[in-house]
């Protein structure tokens, strides 16, 4: 199997009836695709699928081929992740912490620490206790962690929320310099436009928990952007409702 991601027919409901529905789609080597929707629509749930931090009701999902629930350590083994809502230790530096991290990583140099606290632009704060670290500080420290174990497959959950100027355009640099020049292939969901226009090569769009479109740069040409795409098929979605 080429795809790196195979999602099929998933679906994961919690209590209250809200979540995804017969979710299906692949990715690609290299690719960096987009997961893109409205609040509430069901990119953080897809995402914790993804990684198994939620069990899935029905459905498969592969990762390099290996079945995420009957192979986990294979299908997990080269997975990089920076998903809402996991935190980081307060009273350890931001060194530490990643030090506490690549503990899974036994054959990891320490060298690599240092590495990805200069890709997100946070080696002078190594040596810093991340509970005075302001929202942006945080996150950059946790997209380090996603890259810390060199994940072939990378997952980013909002991932530039919080950042300045400056760090939003490094992130986007250092993600298309990571899939151009080293085929990491990313699943990313974000509310920034411009980001996608810049960084995607496919996107899907969710809508109450289903993906309402599915497209890619080539698939658009030179005269449609991914947001008048976005735009199309939430308007599109809003009219079935309306008949409905
Ligand atoms: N733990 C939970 N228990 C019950 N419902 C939940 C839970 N987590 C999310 N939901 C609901 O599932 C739906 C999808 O939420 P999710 O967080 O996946 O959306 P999202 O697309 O990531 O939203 P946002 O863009 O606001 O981050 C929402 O209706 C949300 O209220």
């Amino acid at each position: 199997m080429d795809n790196v991601l195979d999602i099929n027919h998933v679906t994961k409901r919690y209590k209250n009836g809200r979540g995804i529905q017969d979710i299906s789609f692949s990715v690609n080597q290299g690719e960096v695709f987009g997961l893109l929707g409205p609040n509430g629509a069901g990119k953080t749930t897809l995402m914790k699928c993804i990684v198994a931090l939620c069990d899935v009701d029905s459905g498969d999902i592969h990762i390099h081929g290996h079945h995420l629930h009957d192979e986990f350590e294979k299908a997990m083994e080269s997975v990089g992740c920076l998903i809402s809502g996991v935190e980081a230790v307060d009273y350890m530096t931001a060194y530490e912490n990643l030090a506490l991290a690549a503990r899974f990583y036994p054959g990891l140099p320490r060298t690599r620490i240092n590495e990805v606290l200069q890709w997100v632009g946070m080696e002078s704060h190594k040596d810093e206790k991340i509970k005075s670290f302001s929202t942006g500080m945080r996150q950059r420290l946790y997209l380090a962690a996603a890259l810390l174990s060199r994940p072939s497959f990378v997952l980013l959950d909002e991932p530039t929320n919080g950042l300045d100027i400056e760090g939003k355009l490094d992130f986007q640099h250092l993600i298309s310099r990571l899939a151009k020049e080293e085929g990491v292939t990313f699943v990313l969901s974000t509310h920034l436009i411009e980001e996608v226009e810049r960084l995607c090569d496919r996107v899907a769009i969710l809508s109450e928990g289903t993906i309402i479109g599915e497209t890619s740069k080539k698939e658009l040409g030179g005269t449609q952007t991914f947001e008048s795409f976005y735009m199309e098929c939430i308007t599109k979605r809003k009219e079935e409702i309306r008949h409905a």
